[in-house]
């Protein structure tokens, strides 16, 4: 699996610079992403891009559309393998609700249902699994979406560049004490609690999925901000739990402010924690940055606890036991 992941720079490069069609439509003010897992990381991705838009963006990790669609949605089902059945059934209720449709899969059932009614699909590389595909859906996603994207073709290759550079600081070419993303995997021990800023949810959910696919570990992610009014209270008892701080470089001036006082209740109560800060930058950098670093983390825990990441049998028991 680690082999996926090392290569994650020069797949986003490969996907952006492909040669594709791109999506033109106008005018689009309600955009629906839907996708389930490693596909719904996708989807809070780019919902995370949108977030400063006049656009009105929904994610979609379930069976079935809002009641808002019409004709004027832009409906993006994504499923790397392309036959997950939630969002076979968006696709499917898309298509019923006649909105507009672009449909991302590396094939499958998506792809197959898309030829047959002749809606816009476009391809994805799937390596190895739909987790460590990644990279290479979201950045053909950038390439063929770019026309209505509310961020430039440079922010898009500054991310890559990003990724290019703490490559060499996180992945398996340097196993030494200073890579972050294996320092935090020693680290853990326990179950963590993941805190995170508004803008920096999709990350922290990526992080969580990661950690529990690949390491098999039980996770929490919580709001900073929502917690402190009900989660934080669960630190009165002696937990079991470890809290990991997500913090953003931009944070809101009172989300900083919660990240000082947060940290003085943990030090007050000596419950040790764990930091990480985003880059500067743009969004997108700061997204990929953090999913790439934190991927790693899951990796990492998973070989130190000599677990393998990749079968992933519960899932599959319970796609075997239903319709
Ligand atoms: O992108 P797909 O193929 O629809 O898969 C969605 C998710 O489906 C789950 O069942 C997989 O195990 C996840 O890892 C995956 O991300």
């Amino acid at each position: 699996m680690y082999q996926a992941y090392d290569s994650w720079p020069n797949i986003s490069d490969v996907a952006f610079k492909k040669k594709c069609e791109k999506i033109h439509y106008k005018g689009i003010k309600h955009i629906v992403f839907a996708g389930m897992g490693g596909s719904g990381h996708i989807s809070d991705v780019f919902y995370s891009i949108f977030s400063k838009t006049k656009i009105y963006v929904d994610v979609v990790k379930g069976y079935h559309l809002p009641h808002t669609v019409d004709n004027n949605t832009l409906v993006i089902p994504i499923s790397i393998s392309g036959n997950t059945v939630e969002t076979l059934s968006i696709l499917r209720d898309a298509k019923k609700k006649k909105c507009k449709i672009v449909a991302f899969s590396s094939g499958g059932k998506i792809k197959e249902f898309c030829r047959k009614n002749k809606i816009e699909h476009r391809s994805v590389p799937f390596i190895h699994t739909p987790r460590a595909s990644f990279a290479g859906t979201l950045y053909t996603m950038l390439n063929v979406l770019e026309p209505i994207l509310p961020i430039n073709k440079k922010e898009i290759i500054r991310s890559i560049e990003t990724l290019k550079k703490i490559n060499k600081k996180i992945a398996t070419s340097n196993l030494s004490n200073s890579n972050p993303s294996l320092n935090l995997a020693y680290w853990i021990k326990k179950s963590p609690l993941i805190y995170y800023p508004w803008g920096l949810e999709s990350p922290s959910i990526r992080f969580k999925n990661s950690l529990q696919e690949n390491a098999k570990l039980h996770v929490i992610t919580e709001d900073i901000i929502e917690s402190c009014h009900n989660g934080i209270v669960a630190w009165e008892k002696n937990s079991t739990i470890q809290p990991i701080l997500i913090q953003g470089e931009k944070d809101y001036i009172k989300t900083k402010e919660r990240w000082r006082v947060i940290k003085k209740y943990f030090k007050k109560n000596k419950i040790d924690y764990w930091e990480i800060n985003s880059v500067k930058g743009d969004i997108l950098s700061k997204m990929v940055s953090l999913i790439y670093q934190l991927d790693y983390t899951s990796i990492y825990k998973a070989i130190l606890t000599k677990t393998d990441p990749t079968p992933i049998h519960s899932i599959n028991f319970i796609k075997q036991n239903i319709e």
